[in-house]
């Protein structure tokens, strides 16, 4: 998916699969930009009062997607900074809609390096047995989804999150040249 030069949303969202560096990188992107960041797992959790894995374990997935929905869509329509959706926000058809034609970053991450870096966290969906099969498996679904919603694919383990948020920007900015000489 290309991005809409004209289209009006947030500076950059990042989308990707758990331990790409959505979060972390996010941040510091933001920072660089000098706007601020949304993470919408956290805006989950602070509208809710509950954490992520309370939700999945009363709730169920299915009712978690929906949650996420609304809090995506929600900052998608409202800020104008940095964006990092939780990893499988995309999955939801009505979340991939919504990034159409928006500066969609998608941080791609092997199975291995991914998994290393979430091994030892409270992720739900790789709770219980074999988590790194669960996580490769997870991956190797969603990937499509992730490429088709990226504007740009951007590589989360070139290096530390400062070097992946330049990794970023060159290429945020590789476009920003592309769209002026487009237009003159
Ligand atoms: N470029 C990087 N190099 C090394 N470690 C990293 C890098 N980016 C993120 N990490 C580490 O990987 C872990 C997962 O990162 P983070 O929580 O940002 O991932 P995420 O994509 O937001 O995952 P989720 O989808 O579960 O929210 C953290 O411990 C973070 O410090
Ligand atoms: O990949 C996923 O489906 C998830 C990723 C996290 O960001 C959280 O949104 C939650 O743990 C589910
Ligand atoms: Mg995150």
């Amino acid at each position: 998916m290309t991005h809409d030069a004209n289209k009006r949303g947030p500076s950059a969202v990042l989308i990707g699969f758990m331990g790409a560096g959505k979060s972390t990188v996010g941040r510091v992107l933001a920072d660089r930009l000098g706007v601020d960041f949304v993470d919408t797992d956290s805006v989950i959790v602070q509208t809710t009062g509950r954490s992520i894995p309370d939700i999945f374990t009363t709730e169920g997935p299915q009712r978690f997607r929906e949650i996420e929905r609304d809090v995506v869509l929600d900052v998608l329509g409202s800020h104008r900074g940095v964006v990092a959706l939780g990893g499988g926000a995309v999955m939801t058809p009505a979340v991939e809609a919504a990034l159409a034609g928006q500066r969609v970053v998608y941080l791609r991450i092997d199975a291995d390096a991914g998994f290393a870096r979430v091994a030892d966290s409270d992720r739900p969906l790789i709770a219980g047995e074999d988590p790194a099969g669960r996580y490769r498996e997870l991956l190797a679904q969603r990937d499509e989804t992730y490429t088709r919603a990226g504007a740009f694919v951007v590589d989360a383990a070139a290096g530390d999150p400062g070097e992946v948020a330049d990794a970023i920007l060159a290429d945020l900015a590789r476009a920003l040249v592309g769209e002026r000489v487009a237009s003159t």
